[in-house]
């Protein structure tokens, strides 16, 4: 891979300790690249989330690593064992480093305060040097990224449409300039013009700033217009890592193929209408 790695997963097995326990992830092994868009898909089930979770130390008993590695990379060179973190340390490390999106994310914002005061406080948790002037700028500029123009600062989220609540999501995401961002189904709940919207801008937003994206959806035509690699997840194994044109023209696995041939889409030609403009235009 070209680019230098930021996120490296290493047999990652995460097990459901149920009366009948489920191995949900299998030995999961995958290198994110810095500014890279990985696109992680497969059936219901497979185990998406639970990795996604894993990865981030956001799993919850019953769910257990049983086993792997999962080392962050540092810009500066130091490596991270994400496995090792204790609590101060994971606390610092979310947001900041790596964070994440979620279907239905914009649910789980405060009803009760503005969109301004929940991203203040993002803002002054993780970083106290800001004064509340550099928090209001910067809170305003993260809005505008995405979309949403900074009078909202002042709105509640039930002002606001589904669209512009999971956008503003995406920017408390982007508040504290991670290096690594998971996003889990984030546009699904959303009709289709405006998850085109946002996943431009997510694309825009990647070229500008450079965060590298783990991408996590069902739906596999749209990742071979987004995603720079796509992984392939069948029963808590990644059965395919490859270019998105790999995966598309030489799935080496039959579930790849199988589910492939579940988007009729994906035989006539795709147009490029999310990639266009974007820097990382699919060459070859
Ligand atoms: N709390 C739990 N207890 C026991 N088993 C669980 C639990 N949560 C998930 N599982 C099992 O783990 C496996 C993986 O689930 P996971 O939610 O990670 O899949 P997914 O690919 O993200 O699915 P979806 O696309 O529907 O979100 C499934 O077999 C699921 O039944």
């Amino acid at each position: 891979m070209a680019r230098q790695p930021v996120l490296s997963v290493r047999d990652l097995t995460v097990i459901y300790e149920t009366e009948q326990p489920v191995t949900a992830v299998r030995q999961a092994s995958l290198e994110l690249g810095r500014g890279e868009i990985l696109g992680l898909a497969g059936e219901s089930g497979c185990g998406k989330t639970t990795l996604a979770y894993a990865i981030n130390r956001l799993h919850q008993p019953p769910a257990r690593i049983a086993g792997g590695s999962v080392i962050f990379h540092d810009r500066e060179g130091e490596d991270i064992d994400l496995l090792a973190l204790k609590d101060e340390g994971l606390r610092q490390f979310r947001w900041s480093q790596l964070s994440m999106v979620f279907q239905g994310a914009m649910n789980s914002l405060n009803p009760v305060r503005t969109i301004g005061y929940q991203l203040d406080d993002t803002l002054k948790v993780h970083d106290g040097s800001l004064s509340r002037a550099q928090r209001k700028e910067r809170a305003a500029e993260v809005l505008t990224r995405v979309g949403v123009d900074p009078v909202r600062l002042r709105s509640y989220p039930h002002e606001l449409s589904g669209g512009m609540r999971q956008r503003v999501m995406i920017a408390m995401a982007m508040l504290l300039q991670p290096q690594i961002m998971i996003m889990d189904e984030p546009t699904t709940a959303l009709d289709v013009v405006v998850q085109r919207e946002i996943l431009r801008e997510i694309l825009r937003l990647r070229d500008e700033l450079d965060f590298a994206v783990i991408f996590i959806t069902h739906d596999l035509p749209l990742l071979l217009e987004i995603a720079d690699r796509i992984a392939v997840m069948y029963q808590g194994e990644i059965v395919e890592l490859g270019t998105a044109q790999q995966v598309h023209q030489q799935a080496q696995h039959p579930y790849t193929r199988k589910l492939l041939g579940s988007f009729p889409s994906l035989t006539g030609s795709r147009s490029d209408f999310v990639r266009h403009g974007s820097a990382q235009e699919r060459s070859a």
